[in-house]
Order: structure tokens, then C-alpha cells, then sequence
């Protein structure tokens, strides 16, 4: 499933993330790449060990655990730290996939890699190009977002990110490792809790056929959950 999340960050979080990185130093974004990528990626990134990135990153993780919708959907069990982004001058990145598993330098945390994110940090009408293009089973998905908005879509899928023809993609991207692995099964759980919040606004929180469903969507979730 392919989702998109409004307003993790305010437009002024927004705006002070982007301050703090932008003055920071970029490198080639290959320091992360694993070796298919690094031939079809062609863009900027902060190191992993910027201390500007580091802070970022974490208001990020914490916006994150702010946000409902995020938290039905990915049921995420580790997040790995958020990474930052820039594409300008025609810069790309061709069709890839994500790496399965994604280790941290200099540390044991290492993740499989379930879903991938991208929070977008610049507005749309201030670049051209830039599409987060996505194949699923049900065909291709363009993705390009007001800033502060983040798109998360099964790491599994082969996506690219079209050449930016003027003015500056950024964006933070990270990946993150579910309770649940199976994307069908994590799906009909967000699905079932999207139905259930609603029929509780309708009938109450106490209702019993309410309680009954939360049940079962408990159940389901004991039955397909690793933690
Ligand atoms: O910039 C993006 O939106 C996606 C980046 C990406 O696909 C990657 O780093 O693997
Ligand atoms: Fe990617």
C-alpha cells in the first residue's frame, strides 16, 4: 500500500529543519547507496554522522510518534535514523530498489527494511521535477508533496525520483521495520482500525460490537506481530 501522511511537520518545523540543514555541508548521496543504487542514484545528502542531521532527524522520529496515522500504517517496531536529501541542476535518481536490510555505521541497530519514507521539505511549486515515482501491484504512482507531508510505500517496490530542472528537491527519507513484515496483512490491519475509529465515533467507544471489532483487530495483530 502506498499512503500519504499530511502535516507530520508544521510549515514551521518545515522551515527551521530546513534553515539548520541547508547551512550544513553535503556530500555525494553514493555514501549510502548500496552497490545497484549507487549506479542510479545522482544527488546530495547530509552524512549520517552530521550532528545537524542527528537533530533532525530525531525531531523527526518524535513527529512521528505525534501522529496517528503514521503509527496505524506502518506499525512500526524500528525506524532507522532519518536521512537528508537534495537533488537540483537536473540531478536524479534512476529506478532501484531499496536494500533489505540497512545497518547503521558504527553501531549494531540494523533493520529489514519493510517500508520506505520520504518527508518532503521543500514545496512543490518551488522545483520542477522531483516525482517520487512508485510501481506497485496496482500500477505507477507519482508522488510530490506540500513540504512537511510524507509518502510511505513498501520498500520491496522498484521507484525513482525524476531530474530536478530547476530549483532544489530536499527531503529527509528513512526506512522503517514493522510488527507486521507482510504488506497485504499490515494493509487489512490499517484498514480494520480506519472502520473501527469510525463506527466508535457513530455508535461510541463502548459500544459492543465496537469492543467485539477491537477485539478481533487485537487478535489479528497478537497473531501476525513480531516484536
Ligand atoms: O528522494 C526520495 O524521495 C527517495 C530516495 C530513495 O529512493 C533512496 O534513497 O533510496
Ligand atoms: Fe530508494
Amino acid at each position: 500500500m502506498l499512503l500519504t501522511i499530511p502535516n507530520v511537520l508544521t510549515k514551521d518545523q518545515v522551515a527551521k529543519c530546513r534553515a539548520a540543514i541547508d547551512a550544513a555541508a553535503w556530500v555525494d548521496g553514493n555514501e549510502t547507496s548500496g552497490h545497484q543504487s549507487a549506479l542510479a542514484k545522482n544527488n546530495l545528502q547530509l552524512p549520517e554522522s552530521s550532528p545537524v542531521a542527528q537533530q533532525m532527524g530525531n525531531a523527526i522520529l518524535d513527529a512521528l510518534g505525534r501522529t496517528p496515522r503514521f503509527i496505524a500504517a506502518a506499525l512500526p517496531l524500528k525506524v532507522f535514523p532519518p536521512l537528508f536529501n537534495r537533488y537540483e541542476g537536473g540531478q536524479e535518481f534512476r529506478t532501484h530498489v531499496d536494500n533489505s536490510i540497512r545497518a547503521m555505521r558504527d553501531s549494531n541497530f540494523r533493520i529489514r527494511s519493510d517500508l520506505s519514507a520520504t518527508l518532503f521539505l521543500a514545496e512543490p511549486d518551488t522545483y520542477d521535477g522531483g516525482e517520487l515515482v512508485v510501481q506497485d501491484l496496482y500500477g505507477t504512482q507519482t508522488v510530490k508533496l506540500p513540504a512537511g507531508d510524507l509518502v510511505l510505500y513498501p520498500a520491496s517496490s522498484l521507484h525513482h525520483v525524476t531530474p530536478v530542472t530547476r530549483g532544489a528537491r530536499v527531503a529527509s527519507f528513512f526506512w522503517i521495520q514493522s510488527m507486521v513484515r507482510d504488506d497485504g496483512e499490515r494493509t487489512l490491519l490499517f484498514q480494520m482500525d480506519g472502520e473501527i475509529q469510525a463506527l466508535s465515533a457513530r455508535l461510541g467507544a463502548d459500544d459492543s460490537s465496537v469492543l467485539a471489532l477491537t477485539g478481533v483487530y487485537h487478535n489479528l495483530l497478537r497473531r501476525w506481530a513480531e516484536v
